[in-house]
């Protein structure tokens, strides 16, 4: 268990950064690294491509509800995948131990950086463009954001910095 109990919670869209910015954080924090996307195919046996193509969308949500509202964790960063907001359930679960960050990155960006989006797995209804998608889950990364940080300001590296001067000092412990 790392000495910072409360967790680090990554949210945002696909691209944003929320898994290579949280392996960085857990290094510079000394805490410990999830990240869901991994806990949900080692639940199911499958790449998330595979459960999406083979179940649909609303079976991989649902799968993303079950496995974020069993983990518990402490000191630990965890990186969501960009879905994890559509369950409330989860997202209050989440909140009780952990601060929650919003890595805010533009549309033109996140589009830039996911390069094909109908390959990349992303849960959405058949046919929703990219630019609906952004619209529909801004609001709920915005609205369970503890602390919201420019995801899009340099590298990953400086990314990470700005959310260390962010996370208030309880969570750092003055690093
Ligand atoms: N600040 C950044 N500047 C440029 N590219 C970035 C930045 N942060 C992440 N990326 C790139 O965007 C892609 C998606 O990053 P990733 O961490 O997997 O995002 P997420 O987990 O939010 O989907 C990767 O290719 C990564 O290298
Ligand atoms: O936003 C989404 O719909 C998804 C994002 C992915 O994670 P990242 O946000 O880490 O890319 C992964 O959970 C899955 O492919 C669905
Ligand atoms: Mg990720």
């Amino acid at each position: 268990m790392g000495r910072h109990q409360r967790n680090i919670v990554l949210i945002g869209m696909p691209g944003s950064g929320k898994s290579t910015i949280g392996v960085l954080l857990a290094k510079a924090l000394a805490m410990g690294f999830i990240d869901t996307d991994l806990l949900i195919q080692a639940d199911q046996g499958q790449t998330l491509q595979a459960i999406a193509d083979e179940h649909g969308y609303q079976y991989f949500r649902n799968v993303e509800e079950k496995v974020l509202c069993q983990l518990e964790v402490c000191g630990q960063v965890i990186s969501t995948g960009g879905s994890s907001v559509y369950s409330d359930r989860a997202m209050r679960h989440l909140r009780q131990n952990g601060l929650v960050v919003f890595l805010d990155v533009p549309l033109a960006a996140v589009r830039e950086r996911i390069g094909d989006y109908s390959l990349r797995g992303i849960s959405r209804r058949p046919g929703q463009s990219l630019d609906d998608l952004f619209q529909e889950r801004y609001q709920l990364y915005a609205r369970y954001a503890d602390i919201t940080v420019d995801g899009d300001l340099g590298s990953q590296g400086e990314v990470c910095e700005e959310v260390l001067h962010a996370l208030p000092p309880l969570v750092t412990g003055g690093v």
